[in-house]
């Protein structure tokens, strides 16, 4: 039986409540009603004398029990032929059958709101990636990579876990009548309930109570309280090993008191954030939508009880200030585990995650460790995550869903400096034929569905949209983009306004996302020759062999401005990272604004064509803060753009200090204010400290100077927050120093896993910059405000 209550130390007031972790929900609370639009709402009402619930027949039922299905005759979700994405992901990577899939096209794209047949095939990839990449029926189902990554051993039990607990949390009536019966005021919390036996026996006795009762609130809380636990339970507290209350991070702030005790608090965090999958789970995985983990994980905290994959990444950053390296490649290792068992890295660690990615940046975190302790990192280690991360690359670059090829406009060179908007008018029609083909990504997924996770929202959303299958497709998207949501994604309507159903995130290129896959190319042509220059031994012949001694060499990953490159594996990632290099400088670069711009194809839903001609800059008012990503991602220094590089940094810094997104509290996310969270006045840690990063490495103007500036606005905000709440805040107020960020679809949160993690990397990167100064009060002057 999987225990009602969580550990000790989580009901522990003081640290729950400071981590936003939560206390086990006892009853159902009453929340707001959704709107939905296949089942109609009836008023709640008091259970009858004679309610039909069963008395539950225990654990001992046998799995598989059913009795005769009356499907509710509105109901869109409980067709077997319909699966959810997340359930045929899995079903697919263990069997590798390609016929029972559902195909991701959709026959209305209204505005351009959904592309979801195959569209614009790239076709120079299949030396890096193998004939296996694209196409096919995994493909058309969004499942990623053809062949799974054979390097690890798949878990047979999760995936069968995943596929039998899917027809509680992903599909079917009875998802969809207790989400839209208003019992939880988050659409996230019957999602995490664990069941207290087999989904088949909770899915009988469901269909057991007579169709009235299964709508009636009431009876559904009993049923609930009947047959579910409460959410969090499936992961319980664990004390890293590894940790220690005094980290050399601590000492070496001792000039500087307050950020000391404050760091200290943050390192104590860890061992509050730190989870291991609860025994049971290993037993029954299908009683539970969380991901069976191998190593502990570290979670954001608040609603966000399970791990996250770009999160993850400052995490990492984070643990390893603290010198917490094991934890963190325990991370790193599930997510490689991931890989092997789904062909990608899911957006979280539930089941209701499967369907989409996040931002890939599993390469930057194997990198961090390999680079945090060489000689900590085996041979077998390197090796084995290089044959992950090409599985992983392979999703990311199935042609036609998330990777697409792309030629500029014939009119770009006189329209350099031209700002479209959606309501530009397509060109292409009188285009001449390109004279060159790029391929470059986009966040995409191949959903119909409303997200388990957020499903009375998305219901009510895709109501209102053109096309309600596009919407589901967009808004699964935008949350595999992590920016969920923003005016980034959403069509402006005549009147300028953002609304939600409007979202048209798979007609975007998004400069960050060929920024991270830019970097996965560097990174892992960068990791392959390293693991050469290991495997060789000493004056292997490496450039760096000539220049430095060979021990040291041997040890060091080589630099990313690496220009030739030892082993063929190296130079093939290195010739696609140079392309993609080239491409965001045709495409995105535009030189009025001194800043990259994610590109729209307004016809990406026809596919009349093969190739996009007609992409152009997004709309036109929106300034996101990820348009200076290539610059964490030193695209600039690719051998390919020697020749712009100088004047595009100065031109880069100068559009920064232009854009009037740098504010008292940090980075805001964009320019414009809307009710969605990645929006501006919201200022996020991950962004902040990529901004950060990239003005330190730029070596061009003050850059450097802006960076430290700015790592002081962001750390004077995050403490003044903690000081006088003692929350770490999900998101801040980038207008309003210390101040928690608000909008999207659910309450700020608390915890919290990046925010933490970005704290301690750069108390530790800036430390030696702030011991010198006094405590001084936090500024509410911009570094560089506009
Ligand atoms: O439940 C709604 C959405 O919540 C997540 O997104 C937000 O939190 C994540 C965890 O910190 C973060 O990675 C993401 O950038 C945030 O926007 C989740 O990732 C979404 O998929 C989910 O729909």
């Amino acid at each position: 039986m999987v225990p009602l209550l969580t550990s000790k130390a989580q009901r522990a007031a003081c640290w729950t409540d400071r981590l936003g972790i939560p206390t086990p929900v006892q009853a159902p609370r009453a929340g707001c009603i959704g709107r939905h639009i296949s089942i109609p709402s009836r008023p709640a009402r008091k259970p009858p004398a004679c309610l039909s619930v069963r008395k539950d027949a225990g654990a001992e039922e046998q799995a598989g029990e059913s009795q005769p299905h009356e499907p509710a005759p509105e109901t869109v979700l409980s067709s077997s032929s319909e699966l959810h994405t997340s359930l045929t992901t899995a079903k697919a990577m263990a069997t590798v059958r390609v016929d029972a899939f559902h195909v991701a096209s959709t026959p209305c794209s209204p505005r351009g709101t959904f592309a979801g047949g195959p569209l614009a095939r790239s076709s120079h990839l299949s030396d890096l990636v193998g004939e296996a990449s694209g196409g096919g029926g995994l493909a058309a189902a969004g499942i990623g990579s053809k062949e799974p990554v054979s390097v690890l051993e798949k878990d047979e039990d999760t995936l069968a876990g995943v596929e039998r607990a899917a027809k509680v949390y992903c599909q079917g009536e009875l998802l969809h009548l207790v989400q839209t019966a208003g019992i939880f005021e988050d659409s996230k919390e019957f999602v995490d309930m664990p069941m207290r036996v087999d989904p088949e026996v909770v899915l009988a006795r469901f269909q057991a109570l007579l169709p009235a009762l299964r709508r009636d609130t009431e009876v559904l809380r009993a049923f609930l309280t009947q047959y579910f636990t409460a959410p969090g339970s499936d992961l319980v507290e664990h004390v890293p090993p590894d940790h220690s209350d005094s980290p050399a991070l601590l000492l070496s702030l001792a000039d500087h008191a307050p950020y000391q005790r404050w760091a200290a608090e943050l390192n104590h965090f860890w061992k509050q954030l730190c989870r291991k999958v609860s025994d049971d789970v290993f037993l029954n995985p299908q009683r539970y939508s969380i991901l069976r983990r191998t190593h502990p994980v570290v979670i954001p905290g608040g609603r966000f009880r399970e791990s996250y994959y770009w999160d993850s990444y400052w995490i990492v950053l984070g643990l390893l200030a603290c010198d917490m390296k094991d934890t963190a490649r325990g991370l790193v290792q599930n997510l490689l585990d991931d890989v092997a068992n789904f062909g990608f890295v899911p957006n979280g660690g539930r089941i209701y995650y499967l369907n989409r990615s996040q931002p890939p940046l599993l390469s930057e975190m194997v990198l961090a460790l390999v680079e945090h302790d060489p000689s900590g990192i085996n041979e077998a280690f390197v090796s084995e995550a290089l044959a992950v991360l090409e599985g992983e690359y392979r999703f990311w670059m199935q042609d036609g869903e998330r990777a697409i090829s792309v030629s500029p406009p014939p009119v770009r060179a006189s329209t350099q400096s031209q700002t479209w908007t959606s309501s530009t008018p397509n060109t292409s029609q009188q285009a001449e034929p390109p004279a060159q083909q790029h391929v470059l990504n986009r966040y995409w997924t191949a959903s119909i569905h409303p997200r388990p996770e957020s499903f009375k929202e998305d219901l009510h959303h895709a109501g209102l949209a053109d096309c309600a299958q596009g919407f589901y497709a967009n808004i699964a998207a935008g949350a595999e983009s992590g920016w969920d949501f923003s005016s980034r994604w959403i069509s402006p309507c005549d009147k300028g306004e953002y609304a939600l159903e409007r979202i048209t995130t798979t007609d975007i290129i998004p400069v960050d996302l060929n920024t991270f896959l830019y970097r996965m190319e560097r990174n892992m042509a960068r990791l392959h020759d390293y693991l050469l220059a290991r495997q060789m031994g000493p004056g292997c012949g490496t450039p760096e062999a000539k220049a430095e001694p060979p021990r040291e060499t041997r040890w060091k990953v080589p630099p990313d401005s690496r220009e030739s490159w030892l082993s063929p594996k190296a130079q093939k990632f290195a010739e696609a990272s140079a392309k993609r290099a080239l491409a965001m400088d045709q495409l995105m670069w535009d030189q009025e604004t001194g800043m990259w711009r994610d590109l729209w194809m307004p016809a990406s839903g026809k596919g009349t064509s093969n190739l996009f001609t007609a992409a152009h800059f997004a709309f036109g008012e929106v300034r996101p803060a990820s348009n200076f990503l290539p610059l964490w991602g030193r695209v600039l220094d690719n051998p390919t753009l020697c020749s712009v590089a100088p004047r595009r940094k100065l031109a880069a810094l100068d559009g920064l200090a232009r854009s009037g997104l740098i504010v008292a509290g940090g980075v805001r996310t964009t320019n414009v204010e809307t009710k969605e969270q990645w929006d501006c006045p919201n200022a996020w840690s991950p962004i902040v400290h990529m901004i950060i990063d990239g003005l330190e490495n730029l070596g061009a103007g003050d850059a450097d100077r802006l960076a430290r500036s700015l790592a002081k606005a962001w750390l004077e905000s995050n403490y003044l927050g903690w000081a006088s709440t003692g929350y770490m805040y999900e998101k801040y107020n980038g207008k309003v120093p210390g101040a928690r960020g608000e909008g999207g679809e659910y309450y700020p949160q608390v915890g919290f896993g990046w925010t933490n993690g970005v704290v301690l990397h750069l108390l530790k990167t800036y430390g030696k910059f702030l011991k010198h100064e006094a405590a001084a009060p936090p500024s509410t002057e911009s570094p560089a405000e506009q």
